[in-house]
């Protein structure tokens, strides 16, 4: 059984639709990730199934138990759920062992229980040390730990996110996605995950849901994400990309002064000749100096000229141009592979890494 389903959710204040008919379910253990531009509905979502904000249409259900619906919202304290929110939100006034420890003696649960699970789960997010400092003695990445210790300790049957890492700094955020997928690893927690970065997402999700406009534009695991997305948005909204305009007709898809052959790329083409939107990822294409050993039955293979270059430590970012077409390519080329602005290059296409975006 789907352990959350959410089935038509909308939230509407006034004439403006936030959330617009947002249909997704996760399975028990599962991990999604809401993900969007700043506005798009992500965080009013979240608060929906956490019981904050009741929906104007739809329905949330747990294990087939409507939580809410239109006029029938379950309060946030009855639903078993834990929110973590990007200001921690931990208590100053008590250690980290009773920050962590608060929900359990809610429940009313035995003293000895409560140190014994509070100490477990200390160790688990490599607090134990600090068990009797105050928040106030703490860094950012620590008290997110805190945060997290306490969220997880009462084995919520859902777990939310709201975009936990952003207050802390890069590197912190980066150890901070590794962490929280680890603990996800182990506890399996039913997640849901808001974030605007997409490489968040990516390191934490077992699947994305991509959002804009009030509405969910695709859902799949991270890397049919990025490699075959079905929109426009998303094709841009992940990772880079260069999106081109073609045409398709009789078995080929024409582009600005070359064409590819449609067998070749990936995914079904439409029925009769028509405009079509190809994604090509920059590091779904190669540069070589010289024109490499033909063989390879129908790879599109350009003379081209380096545009513009911009050197970023892991790799070399590439506009180039190839000849008789008025097209401007990104191409991603390893660090050591260097060509000058002006130099003439083969480009060699992978049709597989083309995706046909709507
Ligand atoms: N109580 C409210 N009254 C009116 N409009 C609201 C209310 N709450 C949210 N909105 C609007 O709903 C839209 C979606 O907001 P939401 O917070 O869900 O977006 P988000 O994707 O989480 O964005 P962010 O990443 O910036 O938090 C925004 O345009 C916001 O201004």
């Amino acid at each position: 059984m789907p352990r959350l389903t959410l089935k038509g959710l909308g939230k509407a204040y006034g004439k403006l639709k936030v959330v617009d008919d947002v249909d997704l379910t996760l399975e028990e253990g599962e991990f999604v990730s809401l993900l969007g531009p700043s506005g798009c509905g992500k965080t009013t979502t979240l608060r929906m199934i956490a019981g904050f904000v009741e929906p104007t249409s739809g329905s949330i259900t747990l294990n087939g138990q409507v939580l809410s619906a239109p006029g029938a919202v379950l309060p946030p304290e009855k639903r078993g759920m834990s929110m973590i929110f990007q200001s921690y939100a931990i208590w100053p006034n008590m250690t980290v062992a009773e920050n962590v420890g608060f929900g359990l003696t809610l429940k009313k649960l035995p003293k000895e229980e409560v140190r014994a699970k509070v100490k477990r789960i200390l160790e688990v997010v490599q607090m134990a040390h600090l068990a009797d400092r105050y928040p106030a003695e703490l860094s950012g990445g620590q008290q997110q730990r805190v945060a997290l210790a306490r969220a997880i300790v009462v084995q919520p049957a859902v777990l939310l996110l709201d975009e936990p890492l952003s207050n802390l700094d890069a590197n912190l955020r980066e150890e901070m996605r590794f962490e929280i997928r680890r603990l996800h690893d182990e506890f399996r927690f039913t997640t849901v995950y808001v974030t605007h970065d997409q490489a968040e997402a990516m390191a934490t999700a077992d699947r994305i849901a991509v959002m804009q406009g009030g509405r969910i534009e695709q859902v799949d695991a991270p890397h049919v994400i990025y490699t075959r997305p079905r929109t426009r948005f998303v094709a841009g909204f992940i990772g880079r990309t260069n999106l081109i305009e073609g045409r398709f007709a009789n078995g080929e898809v024409g582009l600005d002064g070359f064409a590819l052959r449609s067998d070749q790329i990936p995914g079904s083409m439409p029925a009769s000749s028509q405009p079509i939107l190809l994604s090509l990822r920059p590091q779904g294409m190669a540069l070589h100096r010289g024109r490499p050993a033909t063989g390879r039955d129908g790879v599109p293979l350009l003379a081209a000229t380096v545009a513009q270059r911009t050197y970023l430590g892991e790799s070399w970012d590439y506009i180039v141009h190839p000849e008789a077409s008025g097209l401007k390519l990104r191409v991603t080329a390893p660090p050591l592979q260097v060509h000058e602005v002006g130099e003439s290059v083969w480009l060699e296409i992978d049709p597989q890494q083309i995706a046909v975006v709507n």
